[in-house]
């Protein structure tokens, strides 16, 4: 196991660093029913953040606020840009959120369907985003995508071949390294092990947490599965219906949950 405490020292938190993002008060609601009501938190450079809850509390709600896919009904997400300002998410333009989405950003989706185009190469996968930044020479395209593949441990010999003729696992590996290939500051990801088998799950978790680790990403991960935050996370928030109902250090909140909610939480997963 991997201790948050020692995950985090590489972290620059003193008073000069500044946040890469800021939460507050976000509240999204469906009608009368409450997605995610009054969350508020910071994320730093190269710091991995969970948010955790049972189904329905909300995580997916705040993750597609903070992705501007949603729109909020209340609240504020800034967001330093490269150049170091910070700025409202909802104030920005279209060209330059849809830039953001293309090469500071990357989302990793559940299902790699959902983040991958099914019907061209593997090659043609990772190098697209490459060409969204610009790049158009296809020895290099091809040159950066072979690299990539060998970083997500797909043979290089598949860089012609579909993700439809990959196995769940090589199109999530494949969809991380899409993501990965434009050296995005932050990276969000929706369960990203779910619905893999437990070792195919292990073995991704691993290379995701090297990744991470090598490239110093921030990354806002959604999951209901307390080791992998444990494994991934250095900060964590804990959701119930909508609300954050704790949030601190990965390890000293699961080794000291302090919410009766939270408390329930680790101990059912100590009991199976
Ligand atoms: N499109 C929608 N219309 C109405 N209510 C919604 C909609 N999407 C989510 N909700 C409600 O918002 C609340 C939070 O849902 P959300 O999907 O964010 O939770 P979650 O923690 O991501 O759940 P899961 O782990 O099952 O995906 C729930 O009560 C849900 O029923």
């Amino acid at each position: 196991m991997i201790a948050a405490a020692a995950k985090i020292e590489n972290l620059d938190r003193s008073s000069e660093a500044l946040p890469l993002l800021s939460v507050r008060s976000l509240t999204r609601t469906y009608g009368t029913r409450i997605g995610c009501a009054d969350v508020s938190f910071d994320i730093w450079p190269g710091e991995v953040l969970a948010i955790v809850g049972e189904s329905g509390s909300g995580k997916t709600t705040l993750l597609n606020c903070i992705s501007t896919r949603l729109e909020p009904t209340s609240g504020t997400i800034s967001y330093r840009m490269r150049d170091g300002e910070m700025r409202d998410l909802y104030q920005l333009g279209e060209a330059e959120r849809r830039h953001l989405l293309r090469t500071d950003w990357g989302f990793v989706h559940q299902n790699p369907a959902d983040g991958l185009r099914m019907t061209v190469s593997a090659g043609a996968n990772v190098g697209e985003r490459l060409m969204a930044v610009g790049q158009r020479h296809y020895g290099r395209l091809r040159a950066t995508a072979t690299d990539w593949l060998g970083r997500v441990e797909i043979d290089a010999g598949r860089i012609d071949d579909q993700p439809r003729a990959f196995s769940g696992g090589m199109r999530q590996r494949l969809q991380i390294a899409r993501n990965l290939v434009t050296a995005p500051r932050l990276v969000f990801m929706d369960e990203p092990t779910g619905g893999l088998d437990v070792s195919v799950q292990a073995r991704l978790l691993d290379l995701l947490r090297g990744l991470v680790n090598d490239l110093g990403l921030a990354v806002i991960i959604v999951t209901h599965d307390l080791a992998v935050a444990r494994l991934l996370s250095h900060r964590m928030l804990v959701m119930k219906d909508g609300r954050v109902v704790e949030h601190g250090l990965t390890d000293r909140l699961l080794d000291d949950p302090q919410a009766p909610y939270t408390q329930l939480l680790v101990s059912s997963i100590l009991q199976v």
